[in-house]
């Protein structure tokens, strides 16, 4: 119980550290000025929390279309500068000083503004999840090698030790070989509101492309492979209103994977409050389940504030793990976050030292791939590729 409420008394009050230039060896290394697309909500935990104890990342500029409300964004979160208006996106990326662009803006407009960030010689690090598109995702990372560029799609539970401790598991063959996977997650009714950009077909909305992209990604992940085929696919529009047709609240998928794997995924971005008022638990695992026995980890994405990984072999005792750090063998505190280690990783690449992990690009296209797949099974089709056009000299 004590680590818990240290735990969670560090992730919410981390010590900051002391910022600016470093050197590796003989090496100086500058810090890296990061400049965030849109006054978004995600972005105080994913990236400006995590920064303040990060020696060599400066939260340096924000833009938002409204330019008192990225004035007043920058004033609470304590950035040097702001951008706003019809230009400001654009004016960001345009700065010298900007040397990462966090693109936290609706799925839809992921793959515009990171290709025009990458155009305009800036890493990207790009919220989940990367674009609409597979095809698009592709475009992004061929750009980033063209430009010597690092690009990262942000799904930030790859790089925390508690799913990493589960694929290690898998892959000891402690179970043996895996038969079926599933991955699901859950949020109450609420977590995004009517209106939100997840509810817009034209912003890249719906759950599969939400909480259950991060269900096609751990699937993946664990397995340690890609699928072969969408069985079956089912999914639920928001509402019966002709601008939800495309827009699933929830959906249910089994997939064929190499090496003979089933998985099963759903997901529910507006599951219903008892007697519509007590929010239920989400539903935040997944499963494996193995020749010679199962693992289970709860909580999968958010596994800082608490997880557990219960490991089943047969005719063998139970036993529960948890891993909130790597203890000693790799960087970072039991405090530390999923977007803390997520940070550590991508400052690490940019600054050509060895990540811990990585989600590289042949990952970040099959997973757009494997979510593309799933709503042309259900027949909810592909969120709409975006209309901007990418001229490699023009603009
Ligand atoms: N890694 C994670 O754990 C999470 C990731 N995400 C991802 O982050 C992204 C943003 O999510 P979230 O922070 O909830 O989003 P918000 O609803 O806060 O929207 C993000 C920003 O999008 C901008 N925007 C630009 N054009 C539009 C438009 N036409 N309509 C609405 N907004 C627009 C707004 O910028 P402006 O301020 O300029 O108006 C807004 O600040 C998504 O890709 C989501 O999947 C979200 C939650 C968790
Ligand atoms: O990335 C995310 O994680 C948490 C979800 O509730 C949220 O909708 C999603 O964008």
């Amino acid at each position: 119980m004590f680590a818990l409420l240290s735990r969670v008394y560090n992730i919410l009050n981390p010590p900051e550290v002391k910022r600016g230039d470093v050197s590796d060896g003989d090496r100086p290394l500058k810090a890296l000025n990061f400049g965030c697309l849109g006054a978004a909500k995600i972005t105080p935990a994913a990236l400006i929390q995590p920064a303040r104890t990060h020696p060599e990342v400066f939260i340096y500029a924000v833009a938002a279309r409204d330019a008192t409300r990225a004035e007043a964004y920058a004033k609470k979160h304590g950035f040097e500068k702001s951008y706003g208006g019809p230009t400001a996106y654009q004016d960001l990326i345009d700065d010298p000083k900007v040397d990462v662009v966090y693109n936290p803006l609706p799925n839809g407009l992921h793959f515009e503004w990171t290709m025009k960030a990458l155009k305009g010689g800036k890493h990207v690090l790009l919220e989940k999840p990367a674009t609409n598109t597979a095809a698009e995702a592709a475009a992004i990372f061929a750009l980033a090698a063209r430009k010597n560029l690092v690009v990262l799609e942000a799904f930030h539970y790859r790089f925390h030790p508690a799913i990493q401790r589960v694929k290690a598991i898998l892959e000891s063959q402690e179970l043996g070989a895996i038969k079926t996977i599933s991955a699901a997650l859950t949020a109450p009714r609420g977590t995004a509101p009517e209106g939100d950009i997840r509810w817009s077909y034209d912003l890249g909305g719906g759950s599969t492309m939400d909480p259950g992209c991060y269900t096609v990604n751990v699937l993946r992940y664990l397995a340690s492979c890609n699928p072969t085929a969408v069985l079956t696919a089912k999914a639920v529009p928001y509402s019966s209103r002709p601008e939800h047709k495309q827009v699933d609240k929830m959906f249910w998928a089994t997939l064929s994977l190499e090496k003979d794997i089933i998985g099963e995924l759903h997901s529910n971005l507006d599951e219903p409050k008892i007697f519509g008022i007590i929010p239920r638990i989400p539903n935040l695992s997944a499963i494996v389940t193995c020749e010679g026995g199962t693992i289970e980890i709860f909580n999968f994405m958010i596994p800082h504030f608490y997880h557990s990984i219960t490991i089943s072999p047969v005719g063998k005792s139970r036993r529960v793990e948890k891993a909130y750090s790597f203890k000693g063998t790799a960087k970072g505190e039991d405090w530390w976050t999923t977007y803390r280690y997520q940070l550590e990783a991508f400052v690490d690449q940019v600054q050509g030292r060895a990540p811990q992990t990585w989600v590289d690009a042949e990952d970040t296209v099959a997973n757009m791939k494997w979510v593309e797949a799933i709503y042309e099974k259900d027949g909810f089709g592909s969120r709409p590729a975006s209309k901007y056009v990418f001229h490699e000299d023009a603009e």
